[in-house]
C-alpha cells in the first residue's frame, strides 16, 4: 500500500505536487492519470525518496521507502527507461542490480525469460529499441519479486503485443495481491489496463474512484432522433419526462430516456423514426473535459 498524506513539493516557484493526500491499495492495477506536467513524474519521485517533499509524508507499507535497504524487494520501478548504461548487456545491468539488493542472480534470468528478452541478455543495451529498453526496465522493475510497483508511462514505444503483454502482466500482478500504479497521460491506455484510476491536474487530485464508477458517472449522453414530425414526438417524450433538445440537421437529442423507451413511446403514439442513436461520452473525452482547466500545455493555446 502507497499512502501520500498532504504530499507538496515545490520546485522553486513551480507547484509540481500540492497537498497531495491519496491511498494506492493493493490488489488493484491503479491508473496515474494527468495532463502533461501534472505532476505525476514527481510523484513517483517522491513515493521512491528521490526527492524529497516540501511538505507532507509518504509511505511504502507504513515505513518512507528511502528507510529501506535492499529496495527493490520493496519496490520495483520503471521509471526512465533510458536512464541505464548503454554499453552493459541486459544480463550484467540486471546482476549487477541484484547484487547490489541482495537478490539471487538467477533472477536476473528468470525476469529476462519473463518479459521475452532472454535471446538478446548478452546484447549491449544501447542497441536496444525504445521497447526493449522499456521490457527492460519492466524486467528491473520485477527483479526483488516486490509488493509494490510504479510504471511511469510504460507502454512508450511498445507494439500492440507488447502493450498487450504488459497489460496481462499488470492485471497478473495486481491479482497476486501486490499493489500496481501506472501513470499515463492517456485515458485510452488506462481504460482496458486499469481497474481504479487517480486524476491529477496542476499537482492536485482530481478524481479518485474506480474505473466503473467513473464510467457510471460519465454515463450515456443522450440519444439522437430523427422523425418526420419532431413536434409531435417532443411533446410524447415530454410528457414522459425526456429532455428534448434541437440538434443538428433537424434532429433531436433526448436526455433522461433510454433509447428502447423512446422507440416505444414513438411507436405507441403512431410517430415515424428515420433514427434511434444512444451516444455516449468516451472516457477520454470525460477525462479531457475533467481536466480542461487545469491542462498547462493545451494545443491551439489556452481554453
Ligand atoms: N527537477 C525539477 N525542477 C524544476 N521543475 C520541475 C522538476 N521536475 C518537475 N518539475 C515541474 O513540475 C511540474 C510537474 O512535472 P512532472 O514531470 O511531475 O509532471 P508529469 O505529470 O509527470 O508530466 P508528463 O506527463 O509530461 O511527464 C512541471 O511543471 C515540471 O516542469
Amino acid at each position: 500500500m502507497i499512502e501520500l498524506r498532504d504530499l507538496t513539493k515545490r520546485y522553486g516557484g513551480t507547484t509540481a505536487v500540492n497537498r497531495l493526500t491519496l491511498t494506492v491499495r493493493p490488489g488493484h492495477v491503479t491508473g496515474f492519470l494527468g495532463p502533461n506536467g501534472a505532476g505525476k513524474s514527481t510523484t513517483l519521485r517522491l513515493v521512491l525518496g528521490l526527492h524529497r517533499p516540501t511538505s507532507g509524508t509518504v509511505t511504502v507499507d507504513g515505513t518512507p521507502f528511502a528507510d529501506r535497504p535492499r529496495g527493490l524487494r520493496h519496490v520495483g520501478a520503471l521509471l526512465d527507461a533510458g536512464d541505464v548504461h548503454g554499453g552493459r548487456s541486459a544480463l550484467a545491468h540486471l546482476s549487477a542490480l541484484a547484487r547490489s539488493n541482495g537478490i539471487p542472480r538467477a533472477r536476473a534470468e528468470v525476469v529476462l525469460r519473463e518479459v521475452g528478452l532472454a535471446d538478446v541478455a548478452r546484447r549491449r543495451i544501447g542497441a536496444f529499441s525504445l521497447g526493449m529498453r522499456q521490457r527492460l526496465g519492466i524486467a528491473a522493475a520485477l527483479l526483488g519479486d516486490p509488493p509494490v510497483l510504479l510504471f511511469d508511462e510504460p507502454f512508450n514505444g511498445l507494439d500492440p503485443e507488447g502493450v498487450r503483454w504488459v497489460r496481462a502482466l499488470f492485471r497478473r500482478l495486481a491479482a497476486e495481491g501486490r499493489t500496481v500504479l501506472v501513470s499515463s497521460h492517456l485515458m485510452s491506455e488506462m481504460e482496458q489496463t486499469a481497474d481504479h484510476l487517480v486524476v491529477i491536474g496542476r499537482g492536485e487530485l482530481i478524481a479518485d474512484e474506480s474505473l466503473a464508477g467513473f464510467a457510471a458517472r460519465v454515463g450515456p449522453a443522450g440519444v439522437t432522433v430523427r422523425t418526420p414530425d419532431p413536434a409531435a414526438l417532443t411533446t410524447v417524450l415530454r410528457a414522459e419526462g425526456g429532455a428534448v433538445h434541437a440538434g443538428a440537421d433537424g434532429s433531436l437529442v433526448v436526455g433522461g430516456l433510454t433509447a428502447a423507451r423512446i422507440g416505444d413511446l414513438a411507436y405507441a403514439g403512431g410517430i415515424p423514426l428515420h433514427e434511434l442513436a444512444p451516444h455516449t461520452v468516451s472516457l477520454e473525452e470525460a477525462f479531457m473535459d475533467l481536466t480542461a482547466d487545469r491542462v498547462d500545455y493545451p494545443a491551439g493555446g489556452r481554453r
